[in-house]
């Protein structure tokens, strides 16, 4: 991938004007590339910020507002796909509950196969599983042995990155089946990810920074 390895690819501030409550749109623009991407903005403005949910202190951030709009659904959809189609991945593994959302529009998109990545105790066959830590509260995924093959590209997705733990977890069940983890895609990352360019040693694509 690239000069787009070595950054937050896709993010970074950007001058939008920007209501109080709305994530700033901040991807597309990679560097020396120029303009961001005209529909970041309308992504950006269908996700709504709710604080104190699901407990005091934590800025919530709803995409439910975006899945109401199906062209700005698709837009960021779109977006996803074109980043990865003709990259030989062969699975898209999306994170319960709101990588399923996105993941399966995108694995078909670009041919490749769609694997949950399921809370705990929800998979009906042999399972890896991965504990990690939240926002609010510790959880664990849950993938299916034989799932994916060794040696096989595979995307993870979600809606957001926050801590990176829910990711990192995703990352380690992929990497104990032995596939080849190309990168992380998530509509939203947290202004305290930026830190983070990387997670597990790979690229987290993220198509709008929340403010909050
Ligand atoms: O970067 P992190 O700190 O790990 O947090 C990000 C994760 O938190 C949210 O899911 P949540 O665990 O709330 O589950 P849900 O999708 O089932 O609501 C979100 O959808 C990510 O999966
Ligand atoms: N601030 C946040 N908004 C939405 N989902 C989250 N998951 C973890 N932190 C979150």
């Amino acid at each position: 991938m690239g000069e787009q390895e070595n950054n937050k690819t896709g993010v970074g501030n950007n001058a939008m004007a920007v209501v109080d409550e709305a994530p700033v749109a901040a991807a597309a623009k990679e560097k020396g590339r120029g303009a961001a991407d005209p529909r970041l903005q309308g992504i950006s403005d269908a996700i709504r910020v709710v604080p104190h949910f699901p407990k005091p202190g934590i800025m919530f951030n709803d995409i439910t507002p975006l899945l109401l709009r199906p062209a700005v659904f698709k837009d960021a959809v779109d977006m996803f796909v074109e980043r990865y189609r003709g990259m030989g991945i062969a699975a898209v593994a999306g994170i319960e509950a709101r990588g399923f959302i996105f993941g399966p529009a995108i694995a078909l998109a670009i041919g490749a196969k769609f694997i949950p990545l399921r809370k705990p105790k929800k998979l009906p066959g042999d399972v890896f599983s991965e504990s990690y830590v939240l926002e609010y509260g510790t959880d664990c995924l849950e993938m299916h042995v034989g799932a994916i093959e060794p040696g096989e590209r595979a995307v993870v997705v979600d809606d957001l990155v926050a801590t990176g733990g829910t990711l990192s977890a995703a990352i380690r069940l992929l990497e104990r089946a032995e596939a080849d983890v190309v990168e992380c895609a998530c509509l939203i990352g947290l202004p305290k990810f930026k830190d983070f360019y990387k997670l597990n040693g790979k690229p987290v694509y993220i198509l709008v920074e929340s403010r909050k």
